[in-house]
């Protein structure tokens, strides 16, 4: 009973959401799905007169079926009350022709609170039948670490230990990471790029001495990325969100397809958005925006997905990933459920760094999804233009999905603003034309620019002292996980 979700690699697999949201990723290697997503239907009527915290319940109570009523009203509380500078959470500001969706108003300024405020509610609840602990290990590109530090800190039975790719990530989010406090908190800089990191951190995942170790200390390990199936489920809700302002300012009516520009890095992100689509969203199509890494602006053009080049590092560090974890789920679905399938090409791209999909399952994935790259310097142009246009200053990964938006000639479409431009206010200040080095300095100046405050959780970095230090090596991974185990749990 409630056995709903299975893994993307055998079928055989099943677990319930709770269970699905303690593991994390599968012990196959696969990640979590829910076959029958696409027979949930979400009533519109309904989303147009909700309020945001109301659609969350609508939307987690479908896919979280063995959390009661009462819990999922309790984390949505908990999660949205006094935790965003704007009662609607999620607001839209059109720019030009573009309706931009503002994700980044919660406690650290990028889309990843949205639902890393809500995540570790849910773990609570779920773990509370189990008798364990649950230690997060979670690899970082830049946003989803600080995020993932301030929704679990000091979470009482839960640790999290955070990887990022040293001197690759910005310096505020470096700050952003590097000061953050709580007793079961751990943050590491490891050599390597983030691809390195995430792969290391889903093979201890799958480790038996490390499982070993873990289970002997009645501890779980688990994810706070996107792989794990509670941090994609909130995300689904401010597509909904988007598409109710829509209506509501009569843009469209309800039944109209909308278009979606998605800056992404790991499929997370754009991965919530079809599940809203295969749960009734009207859309026309989503818009997978990269940068200079644009693995998979050419997988959506040719079907070859192909991880074998150069890693680029870029000014929208968030997206500088050439393994897009989540891409799996989407091939999941779009090959009919088919996990061999799956699992061959996720055994291809581990062999030999590609795989190949068929011709007629490519058409099907371009009906609906669209792509396009934009690289550093273009970007900075699209910052200047936006800004001397209209005011409105956009961070790198916001500006590359409104390039992409301005190029689709769709309308409407929604472009997915994923953080705060104040995060990268270095290299924005420099498409702006003016140079500060000093990202502190940085920050102020751009508050001058934008006329208006800069965030509170950034505001105070200035004041706090660096708590984390350490520089690892990938190999070194395992050993402060296992010390974690210990670390992250004392009082
Ligand atoms: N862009 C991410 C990379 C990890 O993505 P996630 O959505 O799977 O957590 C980041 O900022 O860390």
């Amino acid at each position: 009973m409630n056995k709903v979700y299975v893994s993307t690699r055998d079928e055989n697999k099943k677990l319930s959401s709770k269970e699905a949201i303690l593991e994390g990723i599968s012990s196959d290697g696969g990640l979590f799905v829910w076959p029958e997503l696409d027979s949930v239907k979400i009533d519109l009527n309904k989303v147009c007169k909700q309020s945001y915290q109301e659609n969350a319940y609508m939307i987690l109570k479908e896919l979280l079926p063995d959390f009661s009523e009462e819990e999922l009203r309790e984390c949505i509380h908990n999660a949205y009350t006094n935790s965003f500078d704007t009662e609607d959470i999620t607001p839209i500001k059109k720019v030009d022709d573009v309706y931009v969706l503002e994700l980044f108003h919660g406690p650290t300024s990028a889309f990843k609170d949205v639902a890393l405020t809500l995540l570790p509610q849910l773990m609570q609840k779920a773990l509370q039948s189990t008798n364990q602990k649950a230690l997060i290990l979670t690899a970082t590109s830049g946003d989803t670490g600080k995020a993932a530090l301030c929704g679990f800190q000091d979470v009482k039975d839960i640790g999290i230990v955070v990887f990022y790719p040293h001197q690759k990530v910005s310096q505020i989010q470096y700050r952003q990471m590097a000061t953050q406090k709580g007793k079961n908190v751990k943050v590491y800089a490891v050599k390597g790029n983030f691809d390195d990191a995430q792969s290391q951190v889903k093979k201890l995942f799958l480790d038996d001495e490390m499982n070993g170790i873990a289970k002997s200390k009645q501890i779980l390990l688990t994810s706070a990325n996107s792989i794990n199936i509670g941090r994609l489920i909130p995300q689904i809700v401010y597509y909904f969100e988007s598409y109710k302002y829509l209506v509501n300012q009569g843009m469209i009516q309800i039944g109209e397809k909308v278009s979606f520009s998605v800056p992404t890095g790991n499929f997370g992100d754009v991965l919530a958005g079809y599940y809203g689509y295969l749960m009734g969203l009207p859309v026309e199509k989503f818009y997978v925006a990269s940068n200079a890494n644009h693995v998979l602006t050419d997988f959506l053009s040719t079907g070859i997905y192909d991880r074998n080049r150069d890693f680029i590092q870029t000014i929208s560090p968030s997206m500088d990933i050439l393994i897009s974890s989540n891409l799996e789920r989407l091939l999941y679905y779009m090959s009919g459920k088919d996990t061999a399938f799956v699992k061959k090409c996720m055994d291809d791209l581990k062999e030999t760094g590609k795989y190949q999909i068929p011709e007629d399952m490519l058409s099907k994935i371009q009906d609906l999804f669209g792509c396009g790259y934009v690289n550093d310097t273009e970007t900075k142009r699209v910052i200047l233009d936006v800004y001397e246009q209209t005011k409105v200053v956009l961070d790198p990964h916001t500006a590359i999905g409104y390039s992409v938006a301005q190029n689709s000639d769709e309308s409407p479409i929604v472009s997915l603003s994923t953080a705060s431009p104040y995060k990268f206010s270095i290299d924005v200040l420099d498409a702006l034309g003016i140079q500060v080095k000093d990202e502190l300095e940085a920050m102020k100046e751009l508050s001058k620019v934008c006329s208006d405050p800069i965030p509170k959780g950034l505001n105070e970095l200035e004041k706090l002292p660096i708590l984390h230090t350490d520089v690892i090596e990938i190999e070194e991974m395992k050993e402060v996980v296992s010390q974690a185990m210990e670390a992250c749990f004392h009082d």
